[in-house]
């Protein structure tokens, strides 16, 4: 088997470790391909490349027209490769290959976006308060970028990040997850053959607390862009503060789904399922705190057993196949140990609630999906992320109360609220504190909108017209027309 390689100054390179990483099936446990381990001084190569590439090379300097196009190749590249990718992405991480194909459309999309954007914006003149004076606002690149992505959406979440670092003009050190690294380095590829230029773009490949630690700490890094979990979120947090990088970080949710009484009933539970069980729950904005009026709990949660019992469990291979594996040993172990928790706490099994025993399914890393009922705000599953196929059920009699509970979490990443009183919806979420609310729908994102969380979900705002503007600084410059000595002193 070929060991894959990084990217770094334009050309694929092993590691200075020589050490290889085996990348696993999660649906099976086989190995699907072996790649070169990285460690911290791979990564301050790659930095020193994208500093060079940033400071004295040409894509800064390219006019954005130019980088637009080349961005727009970069989707064009992603369109023409959809199924090998969505194929890669399946194998590295057990979604089917359904939402894979979905996710390369998203992605193509992304890059679309972006690439329109980048000659957009040509800056504008601001009223000045001096006679005789002209006062320009532009935007230019942030300069070199650390970017650092999870394992449950690998090229989707790399996508958000690199499609507007690029078309801003920015030079850029990648680093995917180490355990889905396989449709990132095909996107450098692609990158390459789209006329990137050497260094502009660089790939490192290996553990968090080696490499991605380098990219947080590294002065000659200008911003970090992370995704990932909110405990690595606050060290990256702290590592920024070494030269006082530029900071944009999408972490964790426990998004809490209302459903009044009044909401239509099959859309309800319908919705309610595919915000939970999609990619087994492995979703940031996963809808795993369902919050219904009390006056419907039983005929809901019935009808979401019954529902969920039908959830077909297999290969991402298998067009029959509704929901997949986890991602790894360690976090099926985590997921069981949060039910067993909640369990513990007083929390009821409605269905799920264990491993399934169906022998196709022993090599893999499933987990039954799961309805956890008689739940309340202060057990560990409503409040913990789980990420997992896992819901919560709590009930609610009055809107203030809904409100309340959808609240009640460190977290703000995203909600729902379900009902066909649309004024009520709409004086829910004015008061719901997350930075995407969903009327009568769930789990929507697009790249016209932005992303992103309030409270510990996290700092700044991927896609939209604000994904652009976190890999650009702005500068005020003012013209002076007719200088003379100002005779102050
Ligand atoms: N808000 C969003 O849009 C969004 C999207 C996807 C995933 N997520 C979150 O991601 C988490 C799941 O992903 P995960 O398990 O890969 O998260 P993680 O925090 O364990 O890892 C994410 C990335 O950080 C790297 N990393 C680990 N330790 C590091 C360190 N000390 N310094 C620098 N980098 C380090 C990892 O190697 C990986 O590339 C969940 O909490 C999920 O909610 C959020
Ligand atoms: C941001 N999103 C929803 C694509 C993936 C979150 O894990």
């Amino acid at each position: 088997m070929d060991i894959k390689k990084q990217f770094i100054n334009g050309t694929w390179v092993t590691s200075n470790t020589d050490a290889v990483r085996d990348i696993m099936n999660p649906y099976n446990q086989e190995i699907i391909a072996k790649v070169t381990e990285s460690d911290e001084s791979d990564a301050k190569t790659a930095i020193a490349a994208a500093r060079k590439a940033f400071d004295q090379g040409e894509w800064p300097a390219t006019p954005a027209t130019e980088r637009g196009k080349i961005v727009h190749k970069i989707a064009d590249f992603i369109e023409r490769d959809r199924e090998e990718l969505a194929e890669l992405e399946s194998l590295d991480t057990g979604k089917t290959v359904e939402e894979s194909r979905g996710d390369m459309d998203d992605i193509a999309g992304v890059f679309r976006y972006y690439a329109e954007m980048a000659d957009k914006d040509g800056g504008e003149i601001i009223d000045s308060p001096v006679p005789n004076s002209i006062s320009k606002v532009i935007r230019e690149p942030v300069g070199v970028c650390g970017q650092i992505t999870p394992w449950n959406y690998p090229l989707l979440q790399a996508s958000w990040k690199l499609a507007p670092a690029l078309a801003a003009g920015n030079t850029l050190v990648m680093k995917p997850s180490e355990i889905t690294p396989l449709t990132s380095i095909k996107v450098f590829e692609l990158i390459e053959e789209a006329g990137v230029p050497a260094g502009a773009a660089n790939l490192v490949l290996g553990p968090g607390n080696t490499v991605g630690a380098e990219l947080s700490i590294n002065k000659d890094v200008d911003l970090i862009s992370f995704t990932g979990g909110i405990e690595t979120g606050k060290k990256i947090m702290q590592a920024a503060s070494s030269n006082v990088k530029k900071l944009a970080l999408e972490l964790g949710g426990k998004n809490p789904n209302v459903v009044f009484a009044d909401a239509d009933f099959e859309t309800a539970v319908d919705q309610a399922m595919n915000a939970v069980f999609f990619h087994a729950g492995q979703i940031c904005s996963a809808g795993t705190r369902l919050i219904v009026e009390k006056s419907i709990h039983d005929k809901f949660v019935d009808a979401l057993v019954d529902r969920v019992k039908n959830i077909r469990l297999g290969s991402g291979f298998d067009e029959s196949t509704q929901m997949g594996p986890l991602i790894s040993k360690e976090h099926l172990n985590k997921v069981v140990n949060y039910v067993e928790n909640g369990k513990k706490e007083g929390a009821k099994v409605a269905v799920g609630g264990e491993r399934p025993d169906d022998p196709e399914l022993q090599n893999g890393f499933f987990y039954l999906p799961t309805v956890l009922t008689d739940c309340t705000t202060d057990m560990s599953v409503v409040q913990n992320e789980g990420f997992g196929p896992v819901i919560t059920v709590e009930t609610f009699t009055t809107e203030e109360e809904a409100v309340r509970l959808a609240n009640d979490s460190i977290y703000g990443l995203s909600g729902g609220v379900f009902t066909n009183d649309i004024a009520k919806a709409e004086r829910c979420v004015a008061k719901m504190r997350m930075g995407t609310v969903w009327i009568n729908e769930f789990n929507l994102y697009f790249p016209h909108a932005p992303w992103g969380g309030f409270k510990q979900s996290g700092i700044g705002r991927e896609l939209g017209k604000p994904g652009l503007e976190e890999y650009q600084e702005t500068k005020h410059i003012f013209q002076n027309l007719n200088p003379e000595p100002l005779n102050w002193f």
